[in-house]
């Protein structure tokens, strides 16, 4: 008899149900993409990009051409399937004709590694269209920030201003902006000039993380200064600057799909994830128009085509052991291991490193370590002078690095978008990855049941040599030994510091 698979709940929301299914699309040579912009197509080509992937043309049809952008859209699609050029290629081509530059485009990132991502993607594709990019996400201090952001008008020799006067107006220096939610907060409650009045478009990527936490009320906040019409609050907060006559939107009052002659001043709004919440209470805080819901298949979670995924079953206290067989057998292979917890990330990297029979540069890439370190650690791994990262969940959404053809759970992880989030760091971009899951024989059942919860969820025993593992239990001893004195000395440095606090 067949196993018997968890039937997946149909979403709340109605139009949730009828899903554009982007996994029946095909790529789409660069050649044949209709309307792209030839300058645009150079850039992609400068990118190593030939042809379109089946949700970024899926996004292209519904945002290019005849009834472009007519409805807001929330997209669920895999990881490392290519969401960012998916939103930021139309983005770019719809703003490429602007005559006056203002911010016009808004993409908010939960985390600040991601946001510089994405800016080196909009980095490519934007400039050779005369468009500017900016990034707001406390990398460097406010002030050098808002020069980045905001045009100040060239005073001319001689002449002062009079403080008296309303000061000259100030333009934005950028067309679009990548942001994270609290720097973006930042800008918006107190930088002189910053305004959304002309905001068109908003991407908010990694929806769902997003929306799990309020982010100094980033979202109503943002909602608030573009959902009205030119009368609202927006007026009296700019209106120093309007005074002088300067550009205003109008938004568009458009006829739309199912809103036939009704006045709706709206911003367009892309949502996107690669496990996008179905809940409705967390979606209506988007305020989305008419959405469309664009999805890879039917089912809610679905894993990248070439990712394979295999468990190591063995007792909790060999686990490390396992895992530097696992390493080594991996031979030197690009790796991410996650852990459930900074405070293990950093054991457990501790503990690698003093296995003096591994041959391998590992490194910790938590959010315990400051961003300086962090980012050197993400080049380092980036250009293979790093085979191994160890890190927990929170860093790590998102990350897209070249060359990670294994992934490995040290812990489990304790649902299935945390599996999905983790796995995705590999078998990006259609190319082939694995994922492994360290289990407790206790643990298989639920773990089984928890991959269910997706397509393509077969997960097969992955065997390691026995002499491969035996070949590591003394040096494991020796490890244990050095990890408790390192720990002890760190715990014993941090009681001093603490003491000489005031
Ligand atoms: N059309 C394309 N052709 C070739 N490579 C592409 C194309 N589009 C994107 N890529 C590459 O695919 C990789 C994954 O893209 P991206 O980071 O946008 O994925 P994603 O869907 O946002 O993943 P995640 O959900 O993990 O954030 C990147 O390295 C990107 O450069």
């Amino acid at each position: 008899m067949g196993e018997e698979r968890p039937r997946s709940r149909a979403p709340a929301l109605p139009w949730m149900r009828s899903p554009v299914d982007v996994s029946l699309l095909n790529e789409c040579s660069l050649d044949v993409v209709p309307c792209l912009d030839p300058r645009l197509k150079g850039a992609l080509q400068n990118m190593g990009i030939s042809s379109l992937f089946p949700v970024q043309v899926a996004i292209w049809q519904e945002t290019i051409g005849p009834g472009a952008f007519e409805r807001d859209l929330c997209v669920n699609s895999p990881t490392g399937s290519g969401k960012t050029l998916a939103y930021a290629l139309p983005i770019v081509q719809v703003l490429s004709t602007r005559a006056v530059r203002c911010l016009r485009a808004l993409v908010v990132l939960p985390t600040r590694d991601l946001a510089l991502q994405v800016k080196e993607v909009f980095d490519a594709i934007a400039p050779p269209v005369g468009l500017s990019v900016g990034l707001a996400v406390g990398q460097s201090s406010i002030a050098d920030e808002i020069a980045d952001l905001i045009k100040r008008p060239k005073l001319q020799a001689g002449i002062c201003y009079d403080p008296e006067d309303p000061p000259p107006e100030l333009q934005s220096a950028v067309d679009i902006l990548v942001a994270t939610p609290g720097r973006l907060v930042d800008h918006i409650n107190s930088t002189h000039g910053f305004t959304l009045e002309h905001l068109c478009y908003l991407v908010a990527d990694e929806t769902d993380r997003l929306l799990r936490e309020s982010y100094q009320s980033w979202l109503p906040t943002v909602l608030e200064m573009t959902n009205m019409n030119n009368e609202g609050p927006l007026k009296s907060k700019s209106s120093l600057y309007s005074a002088f006559g300067s550009l205003r939107t109008i938004r568009r009052c458009g006829i739309e799909r199912g809103f036939k002659g009704k006045s709706y001043p709206r911003l367009v709004k892309m949502v996107l994830s690669a496990t996008l919440t179905q809940d409705p209470s967390k979606l209506s805080q988007l305020d989305l128009h008419h959405p469309l819901f664009l999805s890879a298949g039917r089912r809610r979670y679905r894993f990248p085509e070439k990712l394979e995924s295999y468990k190591l079953i063995c007792q909790s206290k060999l686990k490390p052991i396992y895992l530097v067989a696992l390493l080594q057998n991996l031979e030197g292979e690009k790796c991410i291991v996650f852990t459930s917890s900074v405070e293990s990330t950093h054991r457990l990297c501790t503990l690698l490193n003093f296995f003096t029979d591994l041959p391998l540069k590992i490194k910790e890439y938590s959010g315990l370590q400051r961003q300086s370190v962090r980012s050197k650690t993400l080049k380092a791994f980036r250009e293979g002078d790093v085979q191994v990262l160890v890190s927990s969940d929170a860093m790590t959404r998102g990350m897209d690095v070249e060359g990670v053809r294994n992934v490995i759970n040290y812990e489990m992880p304790p649902y299935i978008k945390t599996y999905i989030h983790r796995a995705g760091r590999t078998a990006r971009a259609g190319q082939t990855g694995r994922c492994f899951t360290l289990l407790r024989k206790d643990e298989v059942k639920r773990f089984k049941k928890m991959l269910q919860k997706a397509d393509n969820n077969s997960c097969p025993v992955y065997s390691l040599p026995a002499s491969s593992v035996e070949s590591f239990r003394s040096s494991y001893t020796s490890a244990l030994e050095k990890l408790k004195e390192a720990v002890e000395s760190e715990t014993s440095r941090k009681r001093k510091l603490g003491s000489k606090a005031p």
